[in-house]
C-alpha cells in the first residue's frame, strides 16, 4: 500500500475495524474511506455497487460482519448466514468490478472442523463437520474464503483471506447475551464485585479451551499481511497459545478483583472443545503477537471501566 492510497475499511466502528483504522493512522495512511452501516448497508447490493463506483478505493479491509458469541450464533442462525453471505458477496464482487488492487477478507477460526487435530493448520479447511452452534456463520465465512480464491483463480485478483482466533479489546461488545466470553466475563465479574454478589455464573462446563488475541495485535498482523502477503491460501492469525475457559474465569476474577464463587450454567453450550491456531505460517512470514493475555485483559478491563456507560446500555 502506498501512503496516498485510498483505503476502505468496511466495519470501521467495530472492534477490529477501529483497531485497523488506528493501525493505519499510526503508519501514516490518511486517505481512509468509511461508512457506518446506517450510511451504507452492505446487504444492499445496489448501494454497494454505487459506493464502489463513486469512491473507487485502491485497497479494502473487509471487517464488517454480523458477529457474536456462541449463543447469538446459535439463535440468530438465519442472519449469521444470510447477512454475512450477502455482505461479503456484495463487497468482494464490487471490489473486482472496480479494480481494487488488494482486498483482505476476515474469516474466523470457527471455519475449521469441530474435531480437527490441534493445532489447526490452514489445510484442515473442509476436512470434516463443523461445530453445530456456529455452522451458519462458519459456512458464510467459508464462502467468503472461496469467493476470494475464485476471483484470484479466474481474474487474478489479489484478494487474501485471514483467519483470526477469538478476539477481544477496545470497543468490544459487552451485551451479556450476544457477546463473546471475554467481554461477558469482564462485565459479570465487575458487576458482581460492585454489587457484592457471592457468585458469578459462567456458561457451559469451563472445560473448552480457547486462544485469545488482542484486537490491536490482530490489526498489526492484518497491516503486515496486507503489505507483504499475496498468496491465494488463507493465513491463521493468533498467538498459538490457549487456556481452558475455567482458567480464563480465574484470570478475569483476579483482574477485576472479584473474590466470590464461580458457578457453571451447563444448560448453555460449550461449543468446540478446542480451537488452537497453528500460527507457524504467520510466524514464518515474520509476524508475532506482542500483547500477552494477562496484559490484554487488564487493558480491556481499563477500557471497560472508562466506557462502562456506553458499553452497558
Ligand atoms: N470478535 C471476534 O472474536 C472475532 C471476529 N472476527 C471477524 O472480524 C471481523 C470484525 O469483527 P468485530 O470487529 O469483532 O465485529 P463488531 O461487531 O465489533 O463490528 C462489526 C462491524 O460490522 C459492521 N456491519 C455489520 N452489519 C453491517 C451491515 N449490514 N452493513 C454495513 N456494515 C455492517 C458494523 O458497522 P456499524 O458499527 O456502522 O453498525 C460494525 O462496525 C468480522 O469479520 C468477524 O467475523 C473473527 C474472529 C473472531
Ligand atoms: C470467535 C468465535 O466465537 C464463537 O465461538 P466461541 O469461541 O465458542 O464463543 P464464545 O466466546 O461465545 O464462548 C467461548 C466459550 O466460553 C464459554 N462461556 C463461559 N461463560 C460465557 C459467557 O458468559 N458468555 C459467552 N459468550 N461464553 C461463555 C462458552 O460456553 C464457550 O465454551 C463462535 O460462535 C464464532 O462466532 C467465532 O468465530
Amino acid at each position: 500500500m502506498e501512503k496516498g492510497s485510498k483505503i476502505y475499511i468496511a466495519g470501521h466502528r467495530g472492534m477490529v475495524g477501529s483497531a485497523i483504522a488506528r493501525g493505519l493512522a499510526k503508519k501514516g495512511f490518511e486517505n481512509i474511506v468509511t461508512r457506518t452501516s446506517a450510511e451504507l448497508d452492505l446487504r444492499n447490493q445496489q448501494a454497494v455497487v454505487d459506493f464502489f463506483a463513486e469512491e473507487k478505493p485502491d485497497y479494502v479491509f473487509l471487517a464488517a460482519a454480523k458477529v457474536g458469541g456462541i449463543l447469538a450464533n446459535n439463535i440468530y442462525r438465519a442472519e449469521f448466514l444470510y447477512d454475512n453471505l450477502i455482505m461479503e458477496s456484495n463487497v468482494i464482487n464490487s471490489a473486482h468490478v472496480n479494480g481494487v488492487k488488494k482486498l483482505m477478507f476476515l474469516g474466523s477460526s470457527c471455519i475449521y472442523p469441530k474435531l480437527a487435530p490441534q493445532p489447526l493448520r490452514e489445510d484442515y479447511l473442509l476436512t470434516g463437520l463443523l461445530e453445530e452452534t456456529n455452522e451458519p456463520y462458519a459456512i458464510a465465512k467459508i464462502a467468503g474464503i472461496k469467493l476470494c480464491e475464485a476471483y484470484h483463480d479466474q481474474y487474478g485478483s489479489n484478494f487474501i483471506s485471514v483467519m483470526p482466533t477469538n478476539l477481544y479489546g477496545y470497543g468490544d461488545n459487552y451485551d451479556l447475551n450476544n457477546s463473546h466470553v471475554l467481554p461477558a466475563l469482564i462485565r459479570k465479574f465487575h458487576e458482581a464485585k460492585e454489587e457484592n454478589k457471592p457468585f458469578v455464573e459462567a456458561w457451559g462446563t469451563g472445560s473448552p479451551k480457547r486462544e485469545f488475541l488482542f484486537a490491536d495485535d490482530l490489526a498489526e498482523a492484518c497491516l503486515f499481511l496486507m503489505e507483504t502477503y499475496n498468496g491465494r491460501e488463507l493465513v491463521n492469525i493468533g498467538t498459538g497459545e490457549d487456556l481452558a475457559i475455567k482458567e480464563l474465569t480465574e484470570l478475569v476474577a483476579k483482574t477485576t478483583g472479584f473474590e466470590g464463587e464461580i458457578k457453571w450454567d451447563t444448560t448453555k453450550p460449550d461449543g468446540t472443545p478446542r480451537k488452537l491456531m497453528d500460527v507457524s505460517k504467520l510466524h514464518g512470514l515474520g509476524w508475532k503477537h506482542t500483547i500477552e493475555l494477562p496484559e490484554g485483559v487488564s487493558l480491556a478491563y481499563q477500557d471497560f471501566l472508562k466506557n462502562q456507560e456506553i458499553y452497558t446500555v
